[in-house]
């Protein structure tokens, strides 16, 4: 990317509704000049000073702002570089002077993710730290900020890190092998090296495996809410999200596009997302509702199939939340197809508490910690290096010839170098900080 370190770069850091302070943030080779020129002096690194910002501290003429000024020198500063904070006042006014001189002094305003990205570039954290960094920025539940505060903190780096050094040793010992003939080292080495490559494979399977559970917490677990019109999804909908989200009424069909809503369980993000009443249908748009829910059910998470106590399933999706509604007019199975039925009604408000506690529990168990109390894998990306790695090992052992079996070891390790930035990445960079908003 062309803007790589180049330039002096700031950004408003706070966002942009009525505010008492906002921070903009500075960083780039320039910053000394830009702060002298904005308050006459440079205070001590990293303590606060308070400050008359001037357009021109030279001159004293036109005060821009009083505030609170921040040095921040390189190397041990957010982005490696040198580069201060300034807390203004956060009026627009007094946003868009301070601004404008940062301009008219040479500075530019950063693109998004670009203080992150050059943090990156020098040094200071490494790929998935910074997602960590997007993630904590975006975190809402209690749930995501935890997994991404560890993230960040270089908790998952580490995991990746101590991988790629063990495989460095087993390649070590691979190419000892290669010079020194067999006969020269006992065999155990031979034996030693298969079984560490055995057990990293095990061990990244199992992350994989368990890793649906971090990416649930991140994006949020998904309820699809499905059964026949008139169960009462939409009713539903409307209890969990505790306000008139969907439309409910008698006119079986009523519910068309899928209705997706945002909580929080346990502390977990939640989606419940209602859907049309599933039948046989020759409305062309009933229709198209119909083939929606059944995406949606397979996208989910959790599917919560509901039927009103007079229509009984016949068939159960699989891993489901079976709910039986409308107990005020009737009574429901307690088990059907030889699953248990959670009775409801919500006309009367039977039921629902134990519903509430049970899809908790649900919550709980699909984002449950890893079972050897390692980092949970958090992103598509991050799976599909560590898949890559496995394969590249899986190829390592099939090999008999050692010179290919180290090729695949090299090839295991480069994978995991770029899930965590240390190899060739340059093209997905873009992609990685293109996700973060400005000032980041
Ligand atoms: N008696 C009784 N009526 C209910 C209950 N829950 C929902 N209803 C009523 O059942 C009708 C259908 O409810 P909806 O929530 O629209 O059902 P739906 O499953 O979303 O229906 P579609 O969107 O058409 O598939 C409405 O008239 C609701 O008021 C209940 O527990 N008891
Ligand atoms: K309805
Ligand atoms: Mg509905």
């Amino acid at each position: 990317m062309g803007y790589e370190n180049e330039g002096t770069i700031f950004a408003l850091s706070t966002g942009l509704g009525r505010a008492a302070i906002a921070v903009m943030r500075v960083s780039g080779a320039e910053s000394k000049n830009l702060l002298t020129r904005l308050c006459g002096d440079v205070p001590p690194p990293r303590h606060a000073a308070l400050r008359k910002l001037w357009q021109d501290a030279g001159t004293k003429e036109n005060l821009l702002d009083e505030a609170l000024v921040l040095w921040f020198p390189g190397p041990k500063s957010y982005t490696g570089e040198d580069g201060f904070e300034l807390h203004l006042h956060a009026g627009p006014a007094v946003i868009k002077a301070v601004a404008e001189a940062l301009v008219a002094y040479g500075a530019r305003p950063a693109e998004p993710g670009e203080f992150t990205r050059r943090a990156f570039t020098n040094g200071r954290m490494d790929l998935v730290e910074a997602e960590g960094i997007a993630d904590l920025v975006e975190a809402e539940t209690e749930s995501q900020r935890k997994l991404a505060l560890a993230q960040s903190d270089g908790v998952l780096s580490k995991l990746y890190q101590n991988w790629a050094d063990r495989l460095k040793h087993v390649l070590a010992h691979q190419e000892a092998l290669i010079d020194f003939p067999d006969e020269d080292l006992p065999p155990e080495v031979e034996q030693g090296l298969l079984t560490e490559i055995n057990t990293l494979i095990n061990a990244m399977q199992t992350h994989i495996r368990e890793g649906e559970r971090g990416e649930r917490i991140r994006r949020g677990v998904v309820f699809a809410i499905a059964g026949p019109p008139n169960a009462g999804k939409s009713s539903l909908l409307n209890w969990l999200a505790d306000r008139d989200a969907a439309i409910v009424s008698p006119v079986a069909g009523t519910t068309r596009d899928a209705i997706e809503v945002n909580g929080s369980l346990a502390g977990v993000r939640v989606t419940f997302v209602d859907t049309a009443g599933m039948r046989e249908t020759e409305d062309a748009i009933e229709a198209e509702g119909v083939k929606r829910a059944l995406f949606h059910v397979k996208q989910a998470d959790c599917v919560l199939q509901m039927f009103p106590a007079d229509d009984q399933p016949k068939t159960i999706f699989p891993g489901a939340v079976l709910i039986g509604n409308k107990t005020d007019l009737g009574p429901v199975p307690a088990k059907v197809l030889g699953e248990t039925v959670v009775p409801i009604s919500l006309q009367s408000g039977e039921g629902l508490e134990a519903l509430r506690q049970l899809l908790e529990q649900k919550v709980e168990a699909l984002t449950a910690r890893s079972s050897f109390g390692a980092p949970l894998l958090t992103r598509a990306r991050h799976k599909a290096g560590v898949q890559e790695a496995v394969a590249c090992l899986q190829a390592a052992l099939a090999q008999d010839w050692p010179e290919m079996r180290g090729e695949e070891l090299r090839l295991a390790m480069r994978a995991l170098g770029r899930v965590t930035g240390h190899v060739g990445v340059e093209d997905l960079l873009d992609a990685v900080f293109g996700q973060f908003c400005i000032g980041k």
